[in-house]
């Protein structure tokens, strides 16, 4: 069996801000394997960030384990870690202006990249040009990135994050600060090169609607994996169904989702039963309030 190509285990991160402890991540698990295209979802701080920035390298967990193509992050030297980031991953980032150059061409962008990822000479051109080809933006390799629309922007962007041929692709909200059709142009774009080239790529956003796009969706909540649903087609007449996973921890802990918390008023304690081949749970009835003693006949 191959290894999955992103691996985390128990992931903790503790961040000390004014003397105050934050958990960013509490105890993090999930497994990409090779080829997958994930996203993760979750709400404003619920620590997608962090994971993807301790998965691009930048940052270091507290505890846990952390493996992206075989690298233990944890365990990484400095020397490591930069051609861990140079070869290894790619990312793109949600501010169109963080992922290129400002004053070279979006051709110009790609092949600085690739020189300074050691790729020859001669090849860069016949490269730049095919990558610019698959996301679907060749006829813009001229222009200057503040020319191209932020859904074009991010496509040139993503062109760059593969341009060493990296293991892994992340996307830290890629989609972040674009419109409904420049959104649906660059998750088809990431559809695209995920499938062409085969890339493990992980999405991470706070848009639910992210999740339409891919077959794998995590929930991640208060820091830990929370649910997922996958979406299959089925073979009669090409019809798309999810499917909404829990996640259970190897001590058995599972979150159950919030709609069916609010359905029920589920609260504090719940009632589950073992059946042959599931598991009920049920509202748990309050605490039974203490009864006067009943007096005995004399
Ligand atoms: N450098 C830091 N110092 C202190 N606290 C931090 C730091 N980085 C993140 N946090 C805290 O960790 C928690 C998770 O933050 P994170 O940025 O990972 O969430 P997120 O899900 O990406 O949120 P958003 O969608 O708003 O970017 C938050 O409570 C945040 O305030």
């Amino acid at each position: 069996m191959t290894e999955p190509h992103i691996v985390c285990t128990d992931l903790v991160r503790i961040f000390i801000a004014q003397g105050v402890e934050v958990q960013a991540l509490q105890g993090l698990t999930l497994r990409v394997d090779p080829g997958e295209l994930t996203a993760i979802v979750g709400a404003s701080g619920s620590g997608k960030s962090t994971l993807l920035t301790i998965l691009s390298g930048l940052d270091a967990p507290t505890a846990g384990a952390a493996r992206v193509a075989g690298h233990d992050l944890l365990t990484m030297s400095e020397r490591e870690r930069v051609l861990y980031r140079r070869h290894t991953v790619g990312f793109i980032w949600q501010q169109t202006s963080r992922n290129l150059v400002p004053y070279l061409s979006a051709a110009d962008n790609l092949e600085l990249v690739l020189s300074i990822g050691g790729s020859p000479r001669r090849q860069r051109a016949a490269r730049t040009a095919e990558l610019l080809e698959l996301v679907g933006v060749s006829e813009l390799a001229d222009r200057l990135p503040a020319e191209l629309s932020g859904g074009q922007q991010q496509r040139v962007a993503m062109a760059v994050a593969l341009a060493n041929n990296p293991t892994v692709l992340l996307a830290d909200e890629p989609t972040g600060e674009l419109d409904d059709d420049s959104t649906a142009d660059v998750l088809e774009a990431m559809r695209t090169v995920n499938s062409e080239l085969g890339v493990t790529t992980l999405i991470v956003t706070h848009d639910a609607s992210v999740s339409q796009h891919v077959r794998r969706t995590v929930q991640i909540r208060d820091g830990r994996t929370a649910t997922e649903t996958l979406r299959r087609t089925a073979v009669d007449g090409g019809e798309v169904h999810a499917e909404e996973f829990a996640v259970l921890d190897k001590v058995g802990r599972l979150q159950l989702p919030q709609d069916y918390v609010d359905a029920l008023g589920l609260r504090e304690r719940v009632r589950l039963s073992l059946q042959p081949e599931h598991v009920e749970v049920r509202p748990g009835l309050d605490p039974v309030a203490p009864t006067a003693p009943t007096e005995e006949p004399s």
